[in-house]
């Protein structure tokens, strides 16, 4: 094997089986020949023969105790495990995004190997031996969902709803509290409530256009609301900042029955007791009718003229301003007219106003697509009580999800939030494709779009113009973002295809943000000192972001204990005490929250005095978008940000997690084709845990992967919704045989279960595929025959679905092509980080050599700064801070690998453990214990795996390149 073995130009279409059996990667340490520790370094005290036993063989997860048979269980229980049976006992670990950040341990003084049952296994031939955290239920369970659905639920909706009610199989990335947005019950006369909505109508409002009748929500009557139930705590909302809206709420047991509006806000109890459905009713205070007619009488004054003068009336009649701010009167005609637009304001400039008031005067629904449920509800509950909202959200119930779309149908909602995992969903696009017109899709947080910001999402990848336009027949689309560089701005114009006319930036800082950096060595102390010095000492509101959740609350409590009233908030916490930290800062009953960057997007309080950077934001436009919680009324609000070099050599190794070598990709690749079959109706499946330990790749990266096979310039397959494919089944009523002559899905049940301690247990796509249904079809069928008594089941393992378009003829170009795809992704996130690194030196740098280090001086540096960053200047010097060797590397590296022995690792594993970053194959729970876990944190990544390659060339016997 040599190096030419890495490179895919020299792969060979043949090459593709051998890689499956034979990675080049992929080392055994194994066979490692002799080797002394030739190392001075840290690790050279080690035993030059370090100990080879092998690790006792992988040990089985406990059997679980077995139970009873209810009635009706195999007698077949003993049947041995397979594969499955394994994976069925792994549990998925936490994985919010910003758990991910974790804080680097410290090096335990002795190199120990690593003496586990559990090591992770070579790419491409795990035994599942890794200890995972016990069991824990999947956040969202879709047999949990499933089994609260109503008898008969599926088969008694009409047609379309009984495929409406599909949304809930899927699984959106949102983990925030449930919501509900309720119809109007009363209201007929919203303002989509009309018929007339039905029709396909253009954009352009001309005088000529006939005038469907304006028909606008009465504030007296029971208004714009949205019932939220945070995990069974009522929760007490303050309103924030808007004049119009308070927050009512109570059970839902006395609100459903008397479906009136009342006032109670209540800011003394947060929640109440637990088990309760809270129900909380956003509303206004009782409008005068004059107010309503006034709003009707300015919508249709814009309907026949889009004048400034008609405009300008129409925003003081729905939110009581006088004036539009800048950019945004532009972005309102722009939409008017029916041209899809790309708006670039600051933080808390005013987008949402820019689709609001669109979103009245166009005549059909104007759908908002939300990177996160807390957004959407926060955007849900910012809505003026004019323009009825609705939510639709994976978190919801059946039954929910299918009220929101009735409503949608009937015309009564006229904005809608929707995640972007919804375009995957085949029964969600028909009903707007059929029956409901769309005026304007709205891409919030657009530059998730682009591969090139700070913050992609491969769902967003779906939100294509095209795609748009066939399945939602819609002509206009609006952008809108806080934070892109000219590379995002190009890559989301070019994927909504908005012409470079149609771009309305204004600057990205706002000018009443005062800017300062320091370099700190103590930044506790100086943070301490800097909150009690002016001007931080007079700011009433202040957020202080934090990298690492851990910090959080250490720096909450050193608050606390130097008598500053500070609580700590980050993803990590539940999600109703995260809402309850957030209310109290909003009601200014804290001073300070200390954030990760969890705290941010849809915060709308308006008086935030400081916002202080104790860590590094990853990227100008992070850093860009946190400093935009501060100053939103318009008032001074002052923003230090604290750097230092250990936190950003932290910083530069997490760039380097999401990853992956052409090896892995190859491998998954081949996996994801293997189900190749003549039929391509046939779904196929990978379960997203194991897969993930598997290919050690990310589950967004497979994802980005998938998304990419879809979208990409060959359509290879095309994604389905995510469903738990593994179903644990139990008769009751009928044996299994009997009901098995009877329904053909039971008959193909039995054929393709394995039966485990008497329960069967199946994969759903395969039993569907064997009898041509649909997984969701088959899942309503369990469902009705849990529904009559038949069964009870199960549902779990995650997995991504497709079906197989095209097999790549040439996997190793495909594979060469995806690979430097995701490193130039990986260079990216690099050099936005060593961006906002070198910011903050230059401007610590600039200010110190005028002598005149005062805050307004670094506003300025720092503003020109970001100001260039934005435009991509190539001028933007960028230090490159990192060593690129180490004298000691490769003999700790040898060292590493002979204490390992028994453990295959790629040259990326090597350089994540040196670097101290866990990865899905190699977890930091295990690989935190070895002593060189994060050792090279200083050194290159690239640097450490290309020693970590020359070391395992050197062990089959081959120069390194
Ligand atoms: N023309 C205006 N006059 C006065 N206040 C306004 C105007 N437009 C918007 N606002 C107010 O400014 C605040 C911020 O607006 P909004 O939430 O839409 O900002 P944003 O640009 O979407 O911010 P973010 O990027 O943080 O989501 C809101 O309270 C909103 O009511």
């Amino acid at each position: 094997m040599n190096a030419g073995n890495f490179s895919a130009k020299n792969c060979k279409a043949a090459v593709v089986s051998a890689v499956r059996h034979s990675p080049p990667l992929l080392v055994s340490v194994t066979q490692l020949t002799d080797m002394d520790s030739d190392s001075d370094s840290d690790g050279s005290h080690i035993s030059a023969t370090p100990p080879r036993d092998p690790l006792p063989p992988p040990r089985l997860p406990p059997q679980p105790p077995p139970k009873p048979p209810t009635s009706y269980k195999s007698t077949a229980s003993t049947k041995r495990s397979s594969h499955l049976d394994i994976i069925f006992k792994l549990k998925k670990p936490s994985s919010s995004k910003h758990d991910k950040i974790e804080p680097v341990p410290e090096p335990e003084p002795k190199v120990k190997p690593i003496q586990q049952p559990d090591l992770p296994s070579p790419v491409g031939n795990f035994p599942f031996q890794i200890r995972r955290p016990s069991d824990q239920p999947h956040p969202i369970s879709i047999g949990r969902s499933l089994e609260t659905l109503p008898a008969g639920f599926f088969s008694t909706r009409r047609a379309s709803f009984s495929k409406i009610c599909k949304p809930s199989l899927n699984f959106e990335p949102e983990t925030l509290p449930e919501i509900t947005a309720e119809p109007k019950i009363n209201g007929s006369d919203g303002p989509g409530s009309t018929k007339t909505c039905n029709k396909k109508l253009p954009n352009l409002i001309r005088g000529d256009v006939p005038l469907p009748p304006v028909k606008l929500q009465k504030r007296s009557e029971e208004g714009n609301f949205v019932r939220l139930n945070f995990n069974g705590y009522k929760r007490k909302f303050t309103a924030k900042g808007k004049k119009m809206n308070s927050y009512s709420y109570k059970s839902k047991y006395f609100k459903r029955s008397k479906r009136r509006v009342k006032s109670e806000v209540d800011t003394g109890s947060l929640c109440d007791e637990e088990g309760l459905v809270s129900e909380i009713k956003l509303q206004s205070k009782a409008e005068k009718p004059s107010r309503c007619e006034s709003v009707e009488a300015a919508i249709s004054a814009v309907r026949n003229e889009v004048s400034d003068e008609n405009l300008v009336r129409l925003l003081k009649a729905l939110y009581g301003y006088d004036l539009f701010r800048d950019g945004q009167l532009e972005a309102i005609k722009m939409i008017l007219a029916g041209k899809s637009t790309m708006l670039v304001l600051p933080t808390g400039a005013g987008k949402s106003l820019c689709y609001q008031i669109p979103a009245v005067v166009l005549l059909g629904i104007t759908l908002v697509v939300s990177p996160l449920v807390a957004l959407m509800i926060d955007q849900l509950k910012q809505l003026p009580p004019m323009i009825q909202g609705g939510l639709l959200s994976s978190s919801q119930g059946p039954e929910e999800a299918a009220e929101t779309l009735r409503m949608v149908q009937e015309g009564s909602i006229k904005v809608l939030f929707v995640s972007p995992e919804r375009f995957l969903n085949a029964d969600f696009l028909s009903i707007f494709s059929t029956l409901t017109s769309v005026s304007l899709v709205v891409v919030d947080e657009a530059h998730c779009v682009s591969e090139w910001s700070h913050n992609f999402r491969p769902s967003y990848m779906r939100l294509r113009a095209s795609l748009l336009r066939a399945k939602l027949n819609v002509e206009c689309i609006l952008a809108m973002t806080a934070t892109a560089t000219t590379t995002t701005l190009q890559s989301i114009m070019s994927a909504l295809e908005i012409s470079s006319t149609n771009l309305i930036q204004k600057s990205q800082v706002r000018d009443n943000l005062r800017l300062s950096v320091s370099l700190s060595s103590n930044r506790m102390k100086d943070m301490l000192k800097l909150m009690k010095s002016s001007p931080f000492l007079g700011a009433q509101s202040i957020i202080v972001y934090c990298k690492f959740q851990s910090e959080t609350d250490v720096i909450s409590r050193y608050l606390c204990d130097n008598n500053i009233s500070a609580k700590s908030y980050h993803s990590g916490m539940l999600a109703r005490d995260r809402s309850r930290i957030q209310e109290l800062f909003c009601a200014n009953k804290i001073r300070v929250v200390v954030a990760t960057v969890a705290f941010g997007m849809g915060i709308d309080k308006r008086d935030v005095g400081a916002v202080i950077h104790y860590s590094l934001p990853e990227s100008l436009e992070e850093y860009v978008q946190e400093i935009g919680r501060g100053g939103r009324d318009g008032r001074l609000s002052y923003c230090h940000l604290f750097f230092d070099d250990v936190t950003y050599y932290k910083l530069r190794s997490l760039m380097h997690s999401d990853g992956v070598d052409e090896f892995a990709v190859n491998k998954f690749l081949c996996q994801v084709f293997a189900d190749d079959t003549s039929s391509h109706r046939k779904v196929c499946s990978l379960v997203k845990e194991s897969a993930s330990r598997k290919f050690d790749m990310k589950e967004e990266v497979m994802l980005t992967l998938l998304t990419h096979l879809e979208l990409g310039e060959t359509q290879y397959l095309h994604l389905l919704p995510q469903l738990n494919v593994t179903c644990t089944l139990n008769f009751h009523k009928t044996s299994p045989m009997l009901l098995a002559d009877k329904d053909t899905a039971v008959a193909a049940i039995l054929k393709k279960s394995e039966i485990k301690q008497g329960q069967y247990v199946f994969d759903i796509p395969t039993v569907a595929n064997s009898i041509g249904v649909a997984p969701g079809d088959l899942s309503n069928h369990l469902q009705n025959l849990k529904a009559k008594g038949e069964i009870t089941y199960e549902l779990k393992d995650p997995a991504y679905c497709y079906k197989i378009v095209k097999v790549p003829s040439d996997f190793c170009s495909l594979t060469e092509l995806l690979t430097r795809w995701l490193l130039d992704i990986e260079n990216c996130k690099v050099w936005k980080l060593d961006a906002m690194y070198s910011s903050a030196v230059f401007v610590v740098d600039t200010c110190e050599k005028t002598h005149d280090c005062n805050v307004a001086q670094q506003t300025t540096c720092l503003q020109e700064r970001i100001l260039d960053y934005f435009k991509g200047d190539s001028n933007l010097d960028v230090l490159d801070k990192m060593g690129q060797n180490s004298p000691f590397l490769r003999a700790d590296i040898k060292v590493f690998l002979q204490s390992n022995s028994n453990v295959k690792f790629t040259p990326r594993a090597i350089a994540r453990i040196m670097h101290g970053i866990g990865s899905p194959a190699y977890p930091s729970s295990t690989w935190s214990r070895t002593h060189f876990w994060g050792r090279y944190i200083q050194i290159d990544f690239k640097a450490v795996m290309n020693a970590a390659k020359a070391e395992l060339m050197n062990f089959v016997g081959k120069d390194a390149p």
